[in-house]
């Protein structure tokens, strides 16, 4: 940077944050996250496609493979019109040069160096003086300068270092040429004051501060690390470093997510923050907001590191509303519980879960939905069998809807009855099953099957008497009550055709539950198709035929 920008040059005054990501290292570093070279380019590139500004690509320094890793990023992701592509290094000589020598395909590399500056790493872990720290951190500021022009510099441990010391340690590395400085909650012990406080100290203590841009780096082991930044962004912070789904060293690092979607639901209230009106539109980072969830499965995909439901913008809950008086809020106008909407983030709407704190709005438009327009008497029943589910179950599903419609709608009686259900099985053999069922008129036909467990035995002897194509397509036990005694509860469900009947049944015994659900579910699909049949002949063909 020549002197003329140097000097008109002021960090703190950028209309926008850069958005500094590090998922690919501090995120890495989250246990279990390893990631392999072609894991970090896949996400790089969705890194870029999501408008990240700076990408931290690794730590060169730290093995073969992180090298490779950056390597390739730089050659593949960091196009000149792409993502500044960055390596950390330690403040010394070799992890510099593996740095500079990993980014060199990229078109816009920088390093990023730091050391500690707390009494407590310094004594511990450096063991190393204050004015020793002071020279290294400008000599290898300048080492760095030496490859790249682009150089940022970190205090690590800054939030628990003497302001004093750390005003000095800034401008040395600002003299040395960094341009950016990083400020990190290296152990997540700042409070968003406090954060703030250090941040204007900086600003007004620092006397070459406005030739770098300020930034921020956090970790969130007392949860407060979106807080922190947001307030350090009030106070002239212009770059953030941030994480994919927060994850990173222990408890994880400021999610990207959380942190772009506050400045993006709340611009007005930053606006003025940015020198904008309040009331301006213009976006305050340069993401593209619908890559994020994306960009979250994604990383929770290649790193397995799951994302909890209720976590804000990417988790599974985030746009989803089980409650009956929320569902018909959301209903009526969406923004009744809603502050942004799904699309924003890529997700295609937000979501009414059906579960036992649903209402009868919210439950009387998901049938509609499903093409089910009841009569205010139906709707009733089929709402009160709704309810009796949902407190044995925690998610209802279509399926489960359906199944209450035609149950509730269609009331069908017992033509087949399953009077005798005999198994034998173990593991020396073959699952075998004997059934007896009674036809309506009284008449008893008996089969035998072998199947692969005594489940698929019975419901084979079954099928052999009941010769009407179904799929099974699910089968769930659950016990109702506690111990070796417990009763077990059935449902399945069946498809003939496009149509779907479920069955239910419970019994301490759980194969003959199995088979009486079956047997449920049989009933419903025969009537069905009975009861299409006109004539009487016809009906008559059709009980015959079982
Ligand atoms: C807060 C952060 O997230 S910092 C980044 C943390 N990330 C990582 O550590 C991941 C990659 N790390 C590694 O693979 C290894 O630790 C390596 C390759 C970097 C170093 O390995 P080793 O040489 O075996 O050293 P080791 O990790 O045991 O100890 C760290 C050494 O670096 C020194 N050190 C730590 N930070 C710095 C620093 N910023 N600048 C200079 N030296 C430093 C320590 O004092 C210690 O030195 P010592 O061996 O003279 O006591
Ligand atoms: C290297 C620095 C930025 C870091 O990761 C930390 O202090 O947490």
């Amino acid at each position: 940077m020549d002197a003329a920008a140097v000097s008109s040059f002021d960090g703190q005054a950028l209309d926008h944050v850069l958005i500094f990501d590090t998922t690919l290292r501090d995120g890495e570093q989250c246990p279990g996250a390893t990631l392999n070279t072609e894991e970090k380019l896949a996400i790089a590139r969705q890194l870029a496609r999501l408008g990240v500004d700076i990408i931290e690509a690794g730590f060169a320094y730290a093995s073969p493979g992180d090298f490779e890793a950056v390597q390739k990023v730089a050659e593949q992701v960091g196009s000149a019109d792409g993502p500044v592509i960055c390596s950390l290094a330690r403040a010394l000589k070799p992890d510099i040069e593996a740095a500079a020598e990993a980014l060199k395909p990229a078109a816009k590399p920088r390093i990023h160096t730091f050391i500690s500056t707390s009494d407590i790493h310094l004594q511990y872990q450096l063991r190393k003086s204050r004015a020793e720290v002071l020279q290294i951190a400008e000599e290898m500021v300048a080492y760095a300068k030496s490859f790249v022009d682009d150089v940022e510099f970190s205090m690590m441990d800054a939030t628990r270092s003497d302001p004093e010391y750390l005003y000095q340690v800034i401008e040395a590395a600002i003299r040395a040429g960094a341009k950016t400085i990083n400020i990190p909650d290296t152990v997540g012990y700042v409070m968003p004051e406090e954060f703030g406080q250090l941040i204007k100290g900086i600003r007004e203590n620092v006397p070459n501060i406005k030739q770098a841009v300020l930034s921020v780096h956090g970790h969130d082991d007392l949860g407060v690390s979106v807080a922190n930044f947001l307030e350090a962004i009030k106070q002239g912070v212009r770059q953030v470093e941030v994480t994919i789904n927060g994850i990173g060293e222990r408890a994880g690092n400021t999610a990207l997510e959380e942190l772009v979607m506050a400045l993006h639901v709340r611009r007005s209230y930053f606006n003025p923050y940015f020198g904008l009106p309040v009331d301006s539109e213009k976006p305050l980072t340069h993401i593209k907001t619908q890559e994020i969830y994306r960009t979250s499965r994604l990383v929770s995909n290649l790193t397995g590191m799951l994302v909890q439901p209720n976590k804000a913008i990417v988790g599974s809950n985030a746009f989803a509303h089980e409650s009956g008086i929320h569902q018909d809020g959301m209903l009526k106008n969406r923004q009744t519980y809603e502050i942004m909407d799904a699309q924003t983030i890529g997700l295609q709407s937000s979501t009414l879960v059906m579960g036992k704190h649903s209402g009868r709005n919210a439950f009387r438009n998901r049938l509609q939905e499903l093409g089910f327009h009841l009569s205010e008497q139906d709707l009733n029943k089929a709402f009160i069998r709704f309810k009796e589910l949902a407190d044995k179950k925690k998610e209802i599903s279509d399926l489960d809807l359906e199944a209450i419609v035609n149950d509730e709608t269609r009331p069908v009686p017992e033509l087949y009855r399953l009077d005798h259900v005999q198994v034998v099985c173990g593991d020396k053999q073959a699952p075998t099953a004997t059934v007896r069922l009674i036809t309506p008129d009284g008449q008893e036909l008996m089969d035998a099957a072998v199947g692969t467990g005594p489940v698929d035995a019975v419901y084979k002897a079954i099928n052999r008497i009941v010769d009407i194509p179904n799929k099974l397509i699910e089968f769930s036990v659950q016990s109702v009550t506690a111990g070796i005694d417990a009763i077990g509860e059935v449902t399945i469900r069946l498809r003939h055709e496009e149509r779907v009947f479920s069955g239910h049944a419970a019994n301490t015994d759980i194969i003959v539950a199995s088979a009486q659900a079956y047997m449920n579910a049989l009933n419903k699909l025969y009537f069905a198709l009975h009861a299409a049949r006109s004539t009487p002949e016809q009906r008559e063909a059709a009980t015959q035929k079982i």
